[in-house]
């Protein structure tokens, strides 16, 4: 099941310079591949042009369902409510028992804030939550990047645990990781 068909793409914040230009990618479910380039080369506008947040200047893309875990777990959820209420105002907790142990999280966690959670907990936490919004395409915009070496093992294993679910984007700047796990790396310059 092809969850991803980006043709022709091309797009610029300013006519001056175009990001894209006759881009084109697809993805199905089961796989993943890696969004590798230069700092400025326009990786995670790719993914704001998936989102529907941009519009594309010509050409089309063509996504079922995404969702989205971000580099600093800290930043993508409010300080200030418990992290169960942040899952529960954009996903069905429902299911969420059968993911927990998987995830190594104990739900007492998520009674808690955000800043009570270590930084790995808090992106395993994000993971659930994007997960639990049943998406078919999962944009990943460097989420392990923020959490240290042993715990990003850890956070990219669970990861790949789900990719039989759903199609999954990369963003990364690290070569190694793209190696391990992508079934194609994709250069942006
Ligand atoms: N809203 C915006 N308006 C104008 N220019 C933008 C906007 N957002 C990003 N840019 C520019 O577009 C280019 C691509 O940005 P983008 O964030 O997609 O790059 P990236 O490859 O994800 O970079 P990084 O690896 O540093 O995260 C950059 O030159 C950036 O300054």
């Amino acid at each position: 099941m092809q969850v991803l068909s980006i043709e022709g793409l091309s797009f610029g914040y300013t006519h001056e310079r175009a990001l894209y230009d006759d881009f084109s990618l697809t993805l199905a479910a089961g796989e993943i591949k890696a969004i590798v380039g230069p700092s400025g080369a326009g990786k995670s506008t790719l993914f704001e042009l998936i989102l529907g947040n941009l519009r594309p200047r010509s050409g089309t893309i063509e996504a079922l369902p995404a969702s989205m875990v971000f580099q600093d777990p800290y930043s993508s959820f409010h300080p200030t409510y418990t992290v169960l209420n942040q899952i529960r105002d954009v996903a069905d907790t429902a299911g969420m028992a059968r993911y927990l142990d998987d995830m190594g999280l104990d739900e007492a966690l998520l009674h808690k804030l955000p800043h009570e959670l270590s930084g790995g907990q808090l992106q395993r936490a994000s993971i659930l939550r994007a997960l639990l919004m049943k998406p078919k395409l999962l944009l990943l915009d460097e989420p392990t990047s923020a959490l240290d070496n042993v715990i990003q093992l850890d956070v990219m294993q669970l990861l790949l645990r789900h990719l039989g679910e759903v199609g999954m984007l990369l963003i990364t700047h690290e070569i190694d990781l793209a190696n391990w796990c992508a079934d194609e790396i994709v250069e942006i310059s």
